[in-house]
Order: C-alpha cells, then structure tokens, then sequence
C-alpha cells in the first residue's frame, strides 16, 4: 500500500520573498566546473549531484551578494554537499577522519596537501584560500569557527547512527543546529561586514539564529525525509525524532511539526523586533544580517522543490499540493 502524505505549508506567511542573484547563471558554470575538476564522484554520482544544483540554492541565499561572494557561496554549498554525501554514511572513524582533513586544510590552506588524501582535503585548502581573502577579519574568524562545530558535529552523529541512537527533540534539536550547516553559512552574510562578536553573542541574536536555524531544520528534514527514509539514514529527522518520543503516527508528527514551525515563526518576528540598536554604523549592517537570515529561510525551502535533490522532476508540483507518496526502503 503506497503511504500517502501531505506536506504542511510552512512558509505560507513568511514576509521573506523569494530572491535570486543575477550572477547565478554565469558563475553557476564557473563553481561546477571548479568542482568537477576534483573527479569526487563516479559519472552516475556526479550527474545526479548535479541534479541538485547547489549553487541555485547559493544564487537564493545570497541574492543580493556581489559576484566575489555569490562565488564564495556557491563554492561553499558545492563542498557542504560533497562532505554530506561522503558522511551521511560510514563509520564515525571514517568520518572523524574526513572531518580532521577538512579542518587541517582549512586552518593551513597554503600547505599542499599530503598524496593520496580523500580529495576533500583539496577542496576545502582551495576553496578557502581564495575565501579567506574577501572575508573581514572577524567573518573569517566566525567562519572557521563554526566549521568545526559543524564538522564535530556530524561525527557526532555517524556515532549516533552507528549505535542506532534516536534522541530526544531537544537533544536533537542541539546538535541538529551544528550539523545543518547554517552558522558557517551565515558567517558569509558578513563577509563584508564588521559586526563585533557582542552583537552575534547578545542573547537577542543568539536566539534570533537559533530560532532560524530551527526553521531550517524543519524545512530541510520535512522536504529529505522521504529519501532519508527510504535509504534508512532517517534518524537524524524530526520526523523520526517527534514519532518516537511522543509516540505519534506519521500525519500526527506532521501536525506536530506545523505547530511548532508556527510558534518559530513568531519567535522569529519577535526577536528580530527585539535586536537592540548599537548605533548608526552598526545598525544598518545589523539590518541587512537580519534580512539575510529570513531570506536564507525562503532560500532553503525555495530550492528544496526547484532542485531535483529531494522530490526529483516532481518538485514544482509537489511545491503546490504538497502530497507526497512514500518511497520504498532501498
Ligand atoms: C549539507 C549542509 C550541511 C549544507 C549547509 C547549507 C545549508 C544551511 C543548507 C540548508 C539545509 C540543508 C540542505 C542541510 C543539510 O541537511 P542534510 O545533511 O539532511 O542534507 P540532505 O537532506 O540534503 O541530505
Ligand atoms: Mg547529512
Ligand atoms: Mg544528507
Ligand atoms: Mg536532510
């Protein structure tokens, strides 16, 4: 029996328009020949990730970024998603070590790196050493930071997976934050600015990310659930986490989800008219790293139905009934 189920319609009064950067079709060649130069993938593999477009999904985040950075974005999506696809599976040692080369490579992008390592290493050096020299100082900082509570992150989770761990919401919803990849992308929201580390930091902010990161996760673990699930990597979804905790079939957890996405999209209104004033060189930066956060929400859930990655050809249509049919496990 084909499982049927409808997706809710989260974003329906997100005041976040859809936005795109006009340098996407002209850098979008430049970023994927850069990374099909790296032969990461077999043929098949590399076509289908193709299919997925990443940099659509930077042309979407970053609408209003100059070519230097749309570049930077589109770069950096394109190494995310070659580290997601060589992590989602394998052992935490495997992934341990992918993490510790990625992150070697991006503290010394100058070094070459060692002969026959995996070529993420490669990727990040190059990826960074143009990178890091179109970020301020404190972005750049805020970058690299946060790359390794991402990559830290995601062994934590090939551990979970490895010892079939399914947690607690809030226990996932802690590491899920680092692992989704948003605090590194949006340290490129500041690329060309000077925000201090007490406006990121301020309580205010903090919640305002936080609370935007949420959104992504739903977005993102609503639109992959069905290809998570039916590769059985899925218990690193809501969907999963919400089912087991509270012990809900699949149309009540959806429910569940709608709801709580609701209460996050007011959180999220409510901080950003809470952010408080640091002054008038500060304030209009502050400003547009707000928008870039509620823009980032549109772009994630925009390109989840544009691209081919999570609902193939169908994505458009899916878009407007929002009915999806389950796949069979793999
Ligand atoms: C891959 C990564 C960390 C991207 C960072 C950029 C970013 C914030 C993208 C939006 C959300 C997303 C697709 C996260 C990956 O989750 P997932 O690992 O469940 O990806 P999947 O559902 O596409 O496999
Ligand atoms: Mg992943
Ligand atoms: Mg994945
Ligand atoms: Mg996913």
């Amino acid at each position: 029996m084909p499982r049927i189920i409808r997706l809710p319609d989260t974003l329906a009064t997100w005041p976040y328009p859809r936005r795109i950067n006009p340098f996407y079709a002209a850098l979008k060649i430049e970023s994927s020949a850069w990374l099909e130069s790296f032969n990461a993938f077999s043929l098949k593999a590399q076509k289908a990730f193709n299919r997925c477009d990443f940099n659509l999904l930077a042309s979407l985040a970053y609408p209003t970024a100059p070519r230097h950075h749309l570049r930077t974005g589109m770069d950096l999506m394109n190494l995310f998603f070659v580290f997601d696809e060589y992590t989602d599976q394998g052992t935490a040692e495997d992934v341990r070590d992918l993490a510790d080369i990625v992150m070697n490579a991006l503290h010394y992008p100058a070094m070459p790196r060692p002969r026959g390592e995996n070529i993420v290493g490669e990727i990040m050096r190059q990826f960074w050493e143009r990178a890091k020299m179109t970020a301020t100082p404190s972005a750049a900082h805020r970058f690299v930071e946060t790359f390794a509570l991402y990559t830290n992150s995601v062994v934590e989770q090939a551990l979970d997976r490895e010892h079939s761990v399914i947690r607690t919401v809030d226990a996932y919803l802690s590491i899920r934050r680092d692992t989704i990849g948003a605090k590194p992308s949006f340290a490129l929201l500041e690329f060309d600015m000077n925000l201090p580390t007490d406006v990121i930091e301020h309580p205010t902010m903090v919640s305002l990310i936080n609370t935007t990161i949420d959104l992504l996760i739903l977005g993102n673990d609503l639109c992959s659930y069905n290809v998570e699930q039916a590769r059985g990597d899925d218990g690193h979804n809501i969907i999963t986490v919400v089912m087991v905790q509270f012990k809900l079939d699949l149309d009540a957890v959806l429910d569940w989800i709608s709801q709580f996405h609701d209460s996050l999209v007011a959180q999220f209104l409510m901080h950003a008219r809470d952010i408080p004033s640091w002054g008038p060189v500060l304030d209009p930066q502050v400003g547009l790293y707000i928008d870039g956060l509620g823009n980032w929400v549109r772009a994630n859930d925009c390109w989840s139905f544009e691209s081919e990655r999570y609902f193939g050809k169908a994505g458009l249509k899916i878009q407007k009934h929002r009915c999806l049919t389950l796949l069979d496990k793999i």
